[in-house]
């Protein structure tokens, strides 16, 4: 079996102070067998954190970044911008990025695609709202964000994040999450061929210390897309721990 990958998402968070004592504790509190493990701080502290980063078995995320390689783009960062500064994987189209920056499908595909050129392996969110899960177009929703979002050729990989877990404490419910799982490989397959069948999926929405072991032991999901309790070093670490044991 291929190692679970956790992803922390720090979001909108963290002073230097709060971001070195975090990756500190991180360090000190690894398990022997590891899962890979990917943190991905604020633009602001990836200097800082790569630094601290330096040869341990954390690997370095972004949280977003544009689809151009340099120029006129006040405010924004390219994705070899993050590679200069020792970055590996980033975060795309989280719904966050949707709901507030009105990102869309075809921008978050080429940022993938920019991530991909740069060398960078892009984690491309989806997810469907209550409201869509409710009224039974989850899956339309999602089969139409896999065709939008995702390259062609894409090696990248997908986090199903439904918008109604992310920090409401609300995971998806095992069978949701498994049903879900079954219809994104199904998808992929459809959209890449062969290829579809081994790209990564992750979970990600509400996923905590207690959870984590059975979410991550779902069929198909590669490991977790983690926000909140991606803040604590303890629960991180649980979680870190619940995926070298899946
Ligand atoms: O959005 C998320 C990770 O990208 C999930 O956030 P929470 O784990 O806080 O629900």
């Amino acid at each position: 079996m291929t190692r679970q990958i956790i992803v922390g998402n720090w979001k909108m968070n963290g002073t230097s102070r709060d971001s070195q004592a975090l990756v500190e504790a991180l360090l000190a509190g690894l398990p022997a067998t590891l899962p890979d493990i990917v943190i991905c701080p604020p633009f602001t502290q990836l200097a800082l954190v790569a630094e601290k980063l330096n040869s341990s078995p954390i690997a370095l995320g972004a949280q977003d970044c544009h689809q151009n390689a340099s120029g006129a783009h006040t405010g924004d960062i390219s994705p070899a911008m993050l590679a200069d500064l020792g970055v590996s994987y980033v975060i795309l189209g989280h719904s966050e990025r949707r709901q507030e920056h009105g990102e869309l499908d075809d921008t978050v595909r080429g940022k993938a695609i920019a991530a991909t050129q740069a060398g960078l392996t892009p984690i491309v969110c989806i997810g469907e709202t209550e409201e869509q899960r409710e009224s039974g177009q989850h899956f339309d929703t999602l089969g139409w964000q896999i065709k939008g979002s995702l390259p062609d050729n894409f090696t990248g990989i997908l986090a199903y994040e439904p918008i109604w877990a992310i920090g409401t404490g609300r995971a998806a419910t095992e069978e949701e999450i498994a049903e879900t799982m079954h219809f994104l490989r199904e998808e992929l397959v459809r959209q890449f061929g062969e290829a579809g069948k081994t790209l990564r999926i992750l979970y990600g929405g509400s996923v905590n210390a207690k959870n984590a072991a059975s979410i991550l032991s779902i069929a198909d999901v590669a490991g977790a897309l983690v926000g909140g309790a991606s803040l604590n070093a303890e629960a991180f670490l649980s979680i870190i721990g619940a995926a070298s044991a899946a």
